[in-house]
């Protein structure tokens, strides 16, 4: 990606009193004027992990003004990495530097060392600054934004986290371009995810364009996130902490999370595993009588042209599913709560899905 300064934005996530800034632009790491303003202190942190480190973390440091203390953390990468160990590591590492309740936390990564990098700074001294610098397309239109934080447990996604907003979301564009192909098709499920959501325009808008966004050309991929964002923005708006309709933005994880989980940690990526989720949750809805066939074809068409895998895992039975999917997060008390389409641009909570509709669904849904 080639871009001038003039493609940058800024939206603000906006929470009661308090908010946050999203800078979107070519450029960002390793100019002082996007960071600085936002370190609580002069001790800062810099999280990052072996792959990602080789190629941002010289031109982060190179950034930030001589007279701060800073120091490094560079974890092993994947998703298995995605523990209380991992954080551990991250408040040793605080400890031994010495830093107080005025250091700040960078992360410099994708989801995987957001979500640590945020938990370990929740829970710091019962609490210091971060500030999210997403490298991975999923991170910059979802992971990063929103302050859902923490790890993964051997029995089930994300169980053991808190909210914690960042001070500030810096999402550099650039980053994109030593992506893998495979990373990028998982953040544009995402992406895709906000058009089912809330936003049928966006949807046909990115029917259009995910050839563009595949090449990585600069103006879609900044619309792209630039759309994610506020869409994010608006829904953690509105319910920061997942009372009501941020559960919206789970499309696709309650199928999505216990495929994660079954296969292992890091087999299938997050993108991956909530692409077949949403396209299992789309078919749950035509056969609710939501969704017409022709709008499940649809959905399923624009998945696979993000590249993502349309079917479920061949050695993961119904009873695999269910067990799983009683652990979600959004069930209350024994009530199973999908999330379900009542039409493209529209999503539902629903919790009245008949057992026996759920299991033929789970029986039938093609594997691979
Ligand atoms: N907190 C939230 O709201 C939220 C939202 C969505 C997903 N998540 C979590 O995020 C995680 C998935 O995030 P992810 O998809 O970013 O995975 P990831 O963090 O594992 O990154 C994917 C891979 O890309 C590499 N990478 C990162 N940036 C790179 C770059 N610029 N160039 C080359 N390689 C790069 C990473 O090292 C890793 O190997 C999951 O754990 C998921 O549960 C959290
Ligand atoms: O921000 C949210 O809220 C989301 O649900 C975004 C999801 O894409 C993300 O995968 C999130 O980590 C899932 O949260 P969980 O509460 O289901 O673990
Ligand atoms: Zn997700």
């Amino acid at each position: 990606m080639s871009d001038s300064p003039a493609t940058r934005r800024s939206l603000e996530v906006a929470l009661g009193e308090r908010s946050y800034p999203i800078h979107i632009g070519p450029g960002l790491i390793g100019d002082p004027a996007w960071l600085t303003p936002h370190l609580a202190g002069r001790q800062v942190m810099i999280v990052t992990n072996e792959t990602v480190a080789p190629h941002y973390l010289a031109r982060l440091r190179e950034g930030l003004p001589g007279e701060l203390t800073v120091h490094e953390l560079i974890l092993p990468d994947g998703e298995a990495t995605k523990t209380l160990a991992s954080v551990t590591r991250i408040w040793d590492a605080l400890l031994e530097a010495g830093f107080n309740r005025r250091c700040t936390l960078v992360a410099l990564g994708g989801g995987v060392i957001g979500d640590m990098t945020g938990f370990a700074a929740a829970c710091y001294q019962r609490g210091v600054a971060f500030v999210q610098v997403p490298t991975t397309l999923l991170a910059q239109v979802d992971s990063s934004v929103g302050g859902k934080t923490g790890v993964n447990h051997p029995l089930g996604k994300n169980m053991i986290g808190a909210f914690w907003q960042p001070r500030a979301v810096l999402i550099d564009t650039d980053t994109l371009r030593t992506l893998p192909e495979r990373e990028l098709s998982a953040g544009l499920a995402e992406v895709i995810k906000y058009g089912l959501i809330r936003d049928a325009a966006f949807l046909d808008w990115l029917e259009a364009e995910l050839p563009a966004l595949r090449r990585l050309e600069p103006a879609a991929l900044t619309r792209a996130i630039e759309r994610s964002c506020e869409l994010k923005a608006e829904i953690v708006a509105a319910d920061e902490t997942e009372q009501g309709v941020r559960a919206l933005l789970n499309l696709g994880h309650t199928f999505g999370h216990a495929i994660e989980a079954h296969q292992g940690y890091g087999n299938w990526l997050h993108g991956e595993a909530i692409g077949a989720g949403m396209a299992m949750a789309a078919e749950l809805s035509r056969r609710l009588g939501w969704l017409s066939a022709a709008e499940v074809e649809r959905t399923a068409t624009i998945l696979a042209a993000a590249g993502l895998p349309l079917a479920a895992p061949a050695d993961m039975g119904v009873d695999d599913f269910l067990a799983l999917m009683r652990l979600d997060k959004k069930n209350v008390d024994d009530r199973l709560r999908l999330i379900l389409l009542e039409t493209l641009g529209r999503a539902v909570i629903h919790d009245k899905t008949p057992r026996a509709q759920l299991e033929e669904l789970l029986a039938s849904f093609p594997r691979r």
